[in-house]
């Protein structure tokens, strides 16, 4: 998407043996690019969070890989760099999907070969990720305009959105957000509600960053209050991101995601997940079966954000000597989802759902 009139993506190469990525824990107050020579680096940018959201950090690792066979391309190398990337955050799918597809594209080629080909591979993953969100935020499109046609007239769609699900969560477009884009683009009139989405803000720094540059009106608010503002009537519907879902359609996506889909449910509210294919855990029946990662409690303890003098610090919230917990994913069950929003069109939240569109492509059909 466009930064000051530049368009970006969230991972880029201008050279065979490095790529370059936007530095995420430095917004909302810091626009910095980052570049990354080799595996190790791309590993702890995932770690790190310098790079997040499921569709960024499949192809961050992919990138990342490709790098580590610039260095070494035996099978001891292609392992060993698999391995490493797997275990750097254990949640989002598209983590191991995008590790497995390129260690199936190299593995069968002659070791000198396979460092061009899983950089090709990398780039193919991220134009390929590029067209699965322009086609969320094309599938989404008409769901929003109808939702928009329902109101009275000139009243904005008022739509939750929980954690980032922005291009920045993805290489670009989103997920969640490509079809308040696309509304925004074609004229709906849209207004955001953007949970801050604690502990470590993704929200109230990357989503209202993102939705500021595009001139998407948004209001930022805390966790706590989405639940109100649905009993007061004030959202119309709510759009999430997801890491991981289940065959049977169960959703594992930021803490609290959980809660706003419980709200929803009670007030009425359409609760839709964008769901690009390669976050299908096929695999996986149910939710619970999901490793939700836990993350450093000083994400909790702590906080980030710049000071009077322009300064970005870390300030302590709590009390010295207070323990913290830090789950960082949640789990909401296909019942309480409307429907997915996918590259495939719109569908139920279940496995029969899910199988009619994916099948069927399979298939051909
Ligand atoms: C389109 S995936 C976005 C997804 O990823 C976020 O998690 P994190 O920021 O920890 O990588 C969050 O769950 C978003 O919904």
């Amino acid at each position: 998407m466009k930064v000051d009139g530049r368009h970006y993506r969230t991972i880029w190469s201008e050279r065979d043996d490095r790529v370059q990525v936007i530095d995420q824990t430095r917004l909302p107050h810091a626009f910095e690019v980052l570049t990354l020579e080799d595996l190790e680096a791309a590993a702890q940018a995932i770690e790190r969070m310098v790079v997040r959201g499921a569709p960024l950090i499949g192809a961050t690792a992919a990138y990342g890989l490709a790098l580590g066979l610039r260095r070494d391309a035996s099978d001891d190398g292609l392992e060993g760099g698999y391995a490493r990337l797997l275990r750097t955050r254990p949640t989002a799918v598209n983590l191991r999907w995008a590790l497995d597809a390129l260690r199936s594209t190299v593995a069968p080629l002659p070791v000198d070969e396979r460092a061009e080909a899983a950089w090709q591979h990398a780039a193919r993953l991220c134009d390929e990720d590029v067209e699965l969100c322009r086609r969320i935020g094309e599938a989404g499109l008409p769901l929003f305009r109808a939702a928009a046609e329902a109101k009275s007239s000139g009243e904005p769609l008022r739509v939750l959105t929980h954690c980032n699900a922005g291009w920045l969560a993805t290489v670009d477009w989103g997920t969640a957000l490509a079809p308040i884009y696309m509304a925004h683009d074609a004229g709906i009139p849209v207004e955001v509600w953007v949970d801050e989405t604690r502990p470590r803000n993704q929200g109230a720094a990357l989503t209202a960053w993102e939705l500021g540059r595009h001139g998407v009106p948004h209001k930022v608010i805390a966790d706590n209050a989405g639940g109100h503002l649905m009993q007061q009537g004030l959202v119309d519907l709510c759009i999430v991101g997801t890491d991981r879902t289940t065959a049977n359609g169960d959703v594992c996506n930021k803490i609290g995601t959980y809660l706003k889909a419980l709200a929803a449910k009670a007030n009425g509210v359409p609760f839709y997940v964008a769901l690009p294919y390669p976050t299908i855990d096929w695999q996986v029946e149910r939710g619970r079966d999901i490793p939700i990662e836990e993350r450093s409690s000083r994400e909790v303890t702590h906080i980030w954000g710049r000071d009077e003098e322009g300064r970005i610090r870390e300030v302590q919230v709590t009390p010295d000597g207070s323990a913290a917990a830090n789950p960082a994913f949640d789990v909401t069950p296909a019942e309480l989802v409307t429907a997915f929003i996918t590259d495939r069109g719109v569908c139920p939240a279940n496995r029969a759902g899910l199988a009619g569109l994916y099948r069927q492509a399979e298939a051909g059909q």
